[in-house]
């Protein structure tokens, strides 16, 4: 058994779908991200269970896997998507997206951004400071359109998660503190060109336990009601994503454990007419992708053995930014005494390892999948040492689509001028 119930083995070889890695590998060559398309219509399942016959709009955080195959899928099983750059919203339109089901989230929206935001007409501007609201209204103004806006807040809870992906905590530089929130919507209202439309917050992301939400939602339902005395009724409220997913041993919470609870909550405050934006974004693809990658050499120094594998932190790069921990499978595992091993890549940084102290049985030549690589993985991935980032294929049953080629190496500096 391995953590991803679409990559199992089958005679002796890990497989995705119906697909041997060893077979992908031959095909495609290595680095390889490997996706599997059932698995991302099994993660949406969970949310589609979870929101049945409720005004629940699922916004996928694309910034998780934004490859265009990705997003077309759940394009067409129903979500909307949340956004942070001009570049996300250009692949949401690029895959025919419909925008009035994108919210636009991030702290730092350039005025090009905001423009091609109205004139694509999204869902609405998750607005995160008061100067961002300042310069939205001056753009939407200028382009005589209305924006319509959630503020998100920052509502100082703990979702004991990793500091670096924690994000609803006071020291973060995310969203509008709960206490000045108020103050900000009086502000908005007042802004001929600013329609409110809802509230937005984003507490962290890998979160394993309901409990964060529901002390950020108490204080969302708490502003929404002083809101409401002061005359600002919203539409929306989006909790954002953070759904965590297994990497190991966890037993994160479904969408149903937290929507259930949510519904709870909103009906004993009379508040279930709102609509609920999520924004989940590794529940959706974590573990529907592997990195397939394959052993260059094995070296033995005197205190560690180490696997140097094709792939690096250009990409991967959660295990050294963040100390992930990332399963290895080997693909055909051997029987004969485990060593220890840390895998790695070939980068100038010894900063750059995979796993470390993995229990395997190895020989040069060897094919590891890296798993639960589906989420942060190929979308964090660099050209650092001009490596091209790896190409990306979908497993649909027994049949692979290459939906991203590997790089071609002219491409990683074709643009570039040598200044004769
Ligand atoms: C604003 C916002 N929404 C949604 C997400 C998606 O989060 P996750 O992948 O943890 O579901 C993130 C990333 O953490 C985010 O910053
Ligand atoms: N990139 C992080 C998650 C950050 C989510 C973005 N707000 C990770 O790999 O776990």
């Amino acid at each position: 058994m391995t953590v991803a119930p679409h990559f199992q083995f089958k005679n002796g070889t890990l497989h995705a779908e119906n697909l041997s890695l060893t077979q992908l590998a031959e095909t495609y060559d290595t680095p390889l991200y490997v996706y599997s398309r059932q698995a991302l219509r099994d993660a949406w399942e969970a949310y589609r269970v979870a929101t049945e016959g409720r005004n629940v709009l699922v916004c996928y955080g694309m910034k998780a896997n934004s490859n265009l195959a990705v997003l077309n899928e759940f394009k067409n099983l129903g979500t909307g998507f949340d956004i942070v750059s001009g570049g996300e919203l250009a692949r949401v339109l690029a895959i025919g997206a419909d925008p009035a089901k994108v919210v636009f989230s991030g702290v730092g929206k350039q005025v090009w951004e905001m423009q091609a935001a109205l004139e694509a007409g999204v869902k609405c501007f998750n607005v995160e400071s008061e100067a961002e609201l300042t310069r939205l209204a001056q753009v939407a103004q200028d382009m005589g359109k209305i924006a319509l806006v959630s503020l998100r807040v920052n509502p100082d809870v703990d979702a004991q998660t990793h500091p670096y992906i924690s994000t609803g905590l006071k020291e973060n530089k995310f969203g509008i503190a709960i206490e000045k929130a108020v103050e900000v919507y009086q502000h908005a209202a007042s802004l001929p060109s600013l329609n409110i439309v809802g509230v937005d917050c984003h507490i962290g992301s890998q979160i394993t336990e309901v409990s964060p939400y529901l002390d950020a939602l108490d204080k969302l339902i708490a502003l929404i009601q002083t809101l409401a005395s002061h005359g600002i009724h919203l539409k929306h409220l989006d909790l954002g994503g953070g759904i965590g997913i297994r990497y190991t041993d966890e037993q994160p919470l479904t969408p149903s454990d937290l929507l259930n609870k949510v519904f709870e909550m909103l009906a004993q405050h009379q508040l279930d007419h709102l609509q609920i934006v999520l924004e989940p974004g590794r529940s959706l693809v974590g573990n529907a992708g592997v990195l397939l990658t394959q052993v260059e050499y094995l070296k033995h120094s005197e205190a560690k053995n180490f696997a140097i594998v094709d792939a690096a932190m250009n990409d991967l790069i959660r295990p050294t930014l963040y100390d992930a921990w990332h399963s290895v499978e080997a693909v055909k595992p051997r029987t004969q005494g485990d060593t220890l091993y840390d895998i790695v890549g070939p980068i100038c940084e010894s900063g750059d390892w995979l796993a470390r102290d993995r229990k395997l049985t190895l020989q040069q030549g060897d094919l590891l999948a890296i798993m639960s690589a589906g989420a942060y993985a190929f979308t964090m991935a660099s050209q650092y040492n001009t490596r091209p980032r790896a190409a990306e294929v979908m497993v649909d049953g027994d049949t692979a689509h290459l939906v991203r080629p590997r790089e071609p190496l002219e491409s990683l500096y074709a643009s570039e001028s040598i200044l004769g």
